[in-house]
């Protein structure tokens, strides 16, 4: 595996793959790599001929210093992850790299980051969708793949490239879970093995969601239904759970409207946060 820490070597680099005609995937992480992530890797490596992986913690779109302190953050180990996988290339630039000088771009996604994470982490959709632009640029990849974990984030990006005309073929990976039906994340290293166990409810919680919208109780008694549930374990704070549509992601309110829908959690495991989601087809 070729790592680059900047970007005009990678373009070099990548320009050359492009001159053969050799199709690229993008993967964008955060590093701290785990089966999640090496699901997308994987998909990428079978569709495309060369791999990038980029493994940025990228600061802007962190609202909150301790989350972004706490990171964390293993290089040789992601490598060795990496090159275990098969992958090609790893793009890992250094913020000064990434961030010569404060961007002068702005976005705005109006109702789509109003709600979930977008409410509860203001600011953060503006830094993901500067850095994904950025990596998009840079790599030009004929296809980028995300995780359905990241469901609001992944709609933004759909928007993104739209609304840019971005030559990339999106893709939507399902969620990669553990035994116990936690979604597997890296923010899962800080918690104890008790909390591990604990989290795994909210996933129950998703499903106990999904059993209710199925007989057709309200969404105001799921939600009600959903927060006592998940009140018997203290170490457990539910920030939000939310009915979606899957593809606007406005709230529903009524059972008898929705198409596809997304039931999404966010909530904190002792000082971890973790989000999740299931997806609800009528
Ligand atoms: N369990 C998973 N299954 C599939 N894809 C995942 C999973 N976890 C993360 N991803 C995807 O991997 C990409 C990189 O995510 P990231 O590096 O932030 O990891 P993460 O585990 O989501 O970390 P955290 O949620 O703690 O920030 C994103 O597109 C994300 O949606
Ligand atoms: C897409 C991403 C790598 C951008 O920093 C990040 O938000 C993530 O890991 O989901
Ligand atoms: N996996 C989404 C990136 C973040 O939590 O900042």
């Amino acid at each position: 595996m070729e790592v680059f820490k900047e970007i005009n070597a990678l373009r070099q680099a990548l320009n050359h793959s492009r001159s053969k005609s050799l199709k690229i995937g993008l993967v964008p992480t955060m590093g701290a790599l785990h089966e999640g992530h090496a699901s997308l890797i994987n998909q990428s490596i079978n569709e495309t001929d060369i791999t990038v992986c980029s493994l940025f913690v990228n600061p802007i779109q962190f609202n909150n210093p301790d989350d972004l302190n706490t990171y964390p953050r293993d290089l040789e180990r992601d490598i060795d992850f990496l090159e275990k996988l098969g992958c090609h290339i790893l793009f890992h630039p250094s913020t000064a790299e990434m961030y010569p000088q404060p961007s002068v771009v702005k976005f705005s996604f109006g109702s789509l980051e109003q709600s979930m994470e977008g409410a509860f982490r203001e600011g953060h959709f503006g830094g993901v969708a500067l850095v994904v632009s950025k990596l998009l640029n840079i790599v030009k990849p004929d296809k980028a793949y995300f995780g359905q974990k990241d469901l609001q984030q992944y709609i933004i990006i759909q928007k993104i490239v739209q609304d840019l005309n971005i030559d990339v073929d999106l893709v939507c990976a399902p969620i990669i879970r553990e035994e116990s039906g936690l979604a597997i994340s890296s923010r899962n290293e800080r918690l104890t093995q008790p909390q591990r166990d604990v989290a795994a409810n909210l996933y129950k919680a998703l499903q106990l969601g999904r059993e209710l919208l199925m007989n057709n109780h309200d969404i105001s008694s799921i939600k009600q239904e959903i927060s006592h549930f998940l009140a018997q374990w203290p170490d457990i704070c539910l920030e939000y759970f939310e009915v979606v549509s899957q593809s606007t992601l406005e709230k529903i309110d009524n059972t008898k409207s929705m198409d596809d829908v997304a039931l999404c959690i966010a909530a904190y495991v002792g000082s971890v946060r973790l989000i999740d989601n299931i997806i609800y087809q009528k």
